[in-house]
């Protein structure tokens, strides 16, 4: 009798991001009323929810009116998909990806049902956050098993935890940064900017492990590049709000590179895809900056999207994963930080 393949889904879990003008607003209510990003108790989480989102609406709909009006993060996130599909296909088992956004379509409900409608055997979820945040990646699982009761899924579910020194990520930022490395003529008078999303203070000092990770990743990328003396620093974007963040700041890290006179290469270290954070942030904005402030040349390394060393260590990981109990955490199994399990657990 012919053996029946069985049906594996891949989740993946990003941000997410407005796909026209109009989406901004509400693109940014959901995200402010998520509890994981504003910690207050309803109704003043609703309250501020809409004061914050109005407030920033227009800011943001500029911002992703240099990107023609929209966030490219869903389709680059299919392209990583396909190429997960790819990477995995082959074996007794047939992958297929579905995209889970946090914030904006398609939301981890539609993942869901189209996960349902298929018929899967097991579920692997595989967040594109390299670096485990209770922001981000536990802010995903936990809108997944809201997502995953509603729609009645009772397929094995086996979890991604978080891989900051996978060795095919890094392998894949050093493939990136040596492409520009080499585009610059070498290293002297150059500094690289390990340039991470930050977070508030408040969230690390309450056990987030979303720095040290960050930390993690930039060390071993640094490492791994192999050259000596190599100037470098790890430093964090995109605050919004009041609250204090965790640093240093990158923009403060480009006026004081301008101040000595040395040249800059970014690497966005904690995002994988192209979004409004990468071409408007660290491009326009910061790359304007940069000019300003004096800095004699400013290149920036592109995101991950679909490298294939990148696209391999995805693949492994959910590989590892199928065989993992439930949750894989490669940096716990090596006795690194990552309280993320215990949030896990919790949620659970
Ligand atoms: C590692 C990734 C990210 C962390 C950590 C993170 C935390 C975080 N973000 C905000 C507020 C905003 N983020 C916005 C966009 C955005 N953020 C990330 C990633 C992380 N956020 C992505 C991938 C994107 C999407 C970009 C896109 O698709 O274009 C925005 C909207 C844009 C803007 O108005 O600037 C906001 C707002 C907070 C408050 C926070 C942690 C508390
Ligand atoms: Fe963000
Ligand atoms: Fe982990």
């Amino acid at each position: 009798m012919a053996r029946m393949t069985r049906k594996v889904a891949v989740v993946l879990f990003n941000l997410g991001g407005p796909d026209k003008p109009e989406a901004v607003e509400p693109f940014l209510f959901n995200l402010f009323i998520d509890p994981a990003i504003i910690r207050v108790p309803q109704p003043f989480r609703w309250l501020i929810a809409k004061l914050v989102s109005k407030r920033r609406a227009p800011v943001a709909k500029e911002i992703y009116a240099a990107l023609g009006g929209g966030s490219p993060i869903v389709p680059l996130t299919r392209d990583q998909g396909q190429a997960l599909e790819a990477a995995l296909a082959g074996g007794e088992s047939e992958f297929r990806s579905f995209i889970a956004m946090r914030y904006w379509h398609p939301f981890a409900d539609e993942a869901a049902a189209a996960i349902k409608a298929w018929g899967a055997d097991e579920i692997i979820l595989l967040p594109l956050y390299p670096q485990y945040s209770t922001t981000t990646t536990e802010s995903s699982f936990r809108d997944w098993e809201r997502a995953a009761a509603k729609a009645g899924l009772s397929a094995p579910v086996k979890t991604v935890c978080c891989y900051p020194l996978a060795p095919g990520f890094i392998a894949a930022h050093v493939a990136l940064l040596r492409d520009v490395i080499a585009k610059a003529g070498g290293t002297d008078g150059i500094r690289i900017l390990f340039s991470a999303h930050g977070l508030p203070k408040k969230v690390i000092e309450a056990g987030d492990p979303y720095q040290a990770q960050v930390e993690q990743s930039c060390a071993a990328l640094a490492a791994a590049l192999g050259i000596e003396g190599l100037d470098w620093v790890t430093c964090y974007q995109s605050r919004v709000g009041p609250l204090e963040w965790i640093g240093p700041a990158t923009d403060k890290e480009i006026i004081r590179a301008g101040s000595e006179g040395k040249s800059l290469i970014v690497v966005p270290i904690a995002f994988v895809s192209e979004h409004s954070e990468t071409l408007v942030e660290l491009d326009k904005e910061y790359g304007h900056l940069a000019k300003e402030s004096g800095v004699p040349r400013y290149f920036r390394v592109p995101a991950l999207g679909t490298e294939p060393h990148f696209i391999e260590a995805l693949a492994g990981l959910v590989r590892a994963a199928q065989a993992s109990d439930t949750i894989l955490c490669p940096e716990e199994a090596a006795g690194h930080v990552c309280t993320a399990r215990a949030g896990l657990k919790m949620a659970g």
